[in-house]
């Protein structure tokens, strides 16, 4: 196993009493791009000044490249952070914000260096054009861009970016994602990537790890997360819709879910306890189908709320034990209001506690 470029340890924070970091651990591989995904108050922001050095930890280890730099001052930590609030120099120009860093005791490059490296950098991010010009006189979308450009100049080994796209339209957003995409197979970078949105996540990351509560709930690639998500929390955050939960309890050696005809045998599951009580039953929406009312093994809903995105549209179903949202294929039609069916595929559902959330077991359609 190769060193990790970036190894969290235990990180332990808080705040005037109020606890941000509850023992964060997180390894981001050399050269991958790691998305830290996680709602408002998470710990996001929080994680990425401890990994530069910006607060000072109550606990745990940062090691950068093997090396412990947990009591290293930022400047000496070979990190580049970009925060959302675009941090620029606003007396100065584009041109010498970009260079601002590249002038600094710690690098102090040539001019001729400088000149070329921050020139680059510019066309990179489609701001070359703007070099001249004040940041003040800038929109939010060309600061976010200089501020990104400020942070790619200096080379580091590793860039922080907390929600650096999120004051962007959605189009410069996706246009940016893939020019950091194209930067970093450039460079060769390393890159851990704070963010609240899902979308954005799984465009850009090699890797995810989801954070909440100050504390990393799983982390792997989306397609191991899907496969197995470590807790509903995990499947309320990621999918597109999100997982679908719905309260259920085991009885006489099957699942069952109030007001379902369909019944999910225990030995569906790759489960060895056998206590009765209550679970909760998650499904990926791509493994329930919309099935005609009155099909043998479906279950009963009703339309909450029909979504028409133009490309395609998507229902809210309600039942008595939960509601879940999906995308329906093109020839489905509903209307708000009217009953439906639905159907989950054989071996899909995931169980799940329904007090801590974690995963119990999971159906054998997604066995390993
Ligand atoms: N300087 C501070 N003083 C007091 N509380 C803070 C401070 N910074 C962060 N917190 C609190 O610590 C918790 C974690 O904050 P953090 O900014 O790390 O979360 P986040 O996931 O980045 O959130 P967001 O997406 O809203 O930026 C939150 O409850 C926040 O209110």
């Amino acid at each position: 196993m190769t060193t990790p470029m970036l190894q969290l340890t235990g990180l332990k924070k808080s705040y005037a009493g109020k606890r941000a970091l509850r023992g964060v651990d997180l390894e981001v591989r050399d050269n991958e791009i790691f998305a830290l995904l996680g709602p408002t108050g998470a710990g996001k922001s929080s994680t990425l000044l401890a990994s530069a050095g910006l607060i000072d930890l109550d606990e745990g280890k940062v090691h950068l490249g093997g090396d412990d730099v947990t009591d290293i001052e930022p400047s000496g930590r070979d990190v580049s952070i970009v925060f959302e609030g675009f941090n620029l120099l606003p007396v100065l120009d584009v041109y010498d914000n970009i260079a601002f860093a590249l002038r600094s005791p710690a690098y102090r490059e040539p001019e001729d260096e400088i000149s070329k490296r921050v020139k680059r950098t510019a066309e990179l991010l489609q701001i070359d054009h703007l070099l001249d010009r004040d940041v003040d006189t800038l929109s939010g979308g060309e600061k976010q861009r200089v501020a990104i450009a400020r942070t790619l100049v200096r080379r580091p080994r590793m860039f922080l970016l907390d929600e650096p796209l999120s004051a962007l339209d959605l189009k410069l957003r996706e246009g940016l994602r893939a020019e950091l995409r194209q930067i970093h197979r450039e460079h060769r970078s390393t890159m851990l990537y704070a963010t609240h949105d899902y979308h954005g996540a799984i465009a850009i990351a090699d890797r995810i790890g989801i954070i909440n509560e100050g504390r990393i709930l799983q982390a792997g690639t989306i397609e191991e997360i899907y496969a197995r998500p470590a807790n509903a929390f995990v499947g309320r955050l990621i999918g597109s819709p999100s997982m679908a939960f719905f309260n259920a309890s085991i009885e006489e050696g099957q699942v069952a879910v109030c007001g379902f005809l369909q019944r999910f045998p225990l030995s569906d599951f790759a489960f060895s306890g056998n206590k009765d009580g209550k679970v909760l039953l998650g499904v990926w929406p791509e493994d329930i189908a919309m099935v005609d009312e009155g099909a043998t093994q479906s279950n009963p809903g009703r339309i909450y709320a029909v979504d028409n995105r133009g490309y395609e549209s998507a229902v809210q179903v309600e039942t008595d034990a939960g509601s879940f949202r999906k995308v329906l294929e093109d020839k489905l039609h509903y209307r708000q209001g009217e009953t439906c069916a639905f159907s989950i595929a054989e071996g899909a559902a995931f169980l799940f506690d329904p007090e801590s959330g974690d995963l119990i077991s999971r159906g054998h359609g997604g066995e390993e």
